[in-house]
């Protein structure tokens, strides 16, 4: 599913992150690792929000470099803490993201309601709470027909029933269509209910298979 060959992410002339070669297949697959040891960096640079060098392919088809339009509609991104202008509302951002991922106006409207976030629809995002933000965060990277969604850090601030059928929803696409997703969480993965197909050491630049 996703092929990652010579990546170097360095900021400022600094190497955080060096991965040689990774190749995960179609499922789910968690990122561990402590504070600063590379997890976001890796993930904004798999969404194609960050530049690095090395090579990066979709399905052994979409390259992130030379095919960035379609590779991009393909991999979503959900962000640990996510901000947006906050005079902006769902269902904006709801409108914004779901005509560049291509998605239905019906596939938003039950996406608002398997998250709760109908019931804040129409209010701007300077007024949620950081578990709101974490809702509308998670319906914008579930829009369109995504082969992959990075999720960082999603756990965090969702209450437990909104998390239940967050997850329940995931196994479902996963087993419908053949989605992938990777994760990470500082707490305990088991808590997502998902069957974990690989788990990942992030640290020291490097990351290696922690199974
Ligand atoms: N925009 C940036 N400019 C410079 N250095 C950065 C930038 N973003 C991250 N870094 C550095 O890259 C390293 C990895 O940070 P990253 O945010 O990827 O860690 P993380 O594993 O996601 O951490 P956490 O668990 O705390 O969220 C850290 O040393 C951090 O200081």
């Amino acid at each position: 599913m996703l092929t990652v060959t010579n990546l170097v992410k360095a900021y400022a002339g600094r190497t955080v992150l060096a991965v040689p070669s990774l190749v995960l297949s179609t499922g789910f697959h968690y990122f561990r690792g402590g504070n600063g040891s590379g997890k976001t960096t890796f993930f904004r640079t798999v969404a194609g929000l960050l530049p690095f060098s090395g090579a990066i392919l979709l399905d052994d088809q979409f390259d992130i470099n030379r095919d960035p339009v379609p590779y991009r509609l393909r991999v979503n991104y959900a962000e640990a803490e996510p901000l947006y202008p906050n005079f902006l509302t769902a269902r904006d951002l709801a409108e914004f993201v779901g005509q560049a991922k291509q998605a239905s106006s019906d596939q938003i409207h039950q996406l608002a309601d398997l998250l709760g976030v109908q019931k804040f629809w129409t209010q701007t995002t300077g007024t949620y709470s950081s578990g709101m933000l974490k809702k509308l965060s998670l319906l914008l990277a579930l829009l369109g027909r995504p082969r992959l969604v990075l999720l960082d850090e999603p756990l965090t601030t969702l209450d437990v029933a909104t998390a239940a059928s967050l997850f329940a929803y995931l196994r479902q696409l996963n087993a419908t269509e053949g989605v992938s997703f990777l994760l990470t969480s500082h707490q305990d993965i088991a808590l997502t209910g998902l069957p974990m197909t690989s788990t990942w050491q992030v640290g020291d630049g490097v990351i290696v298979p922690a199974d």
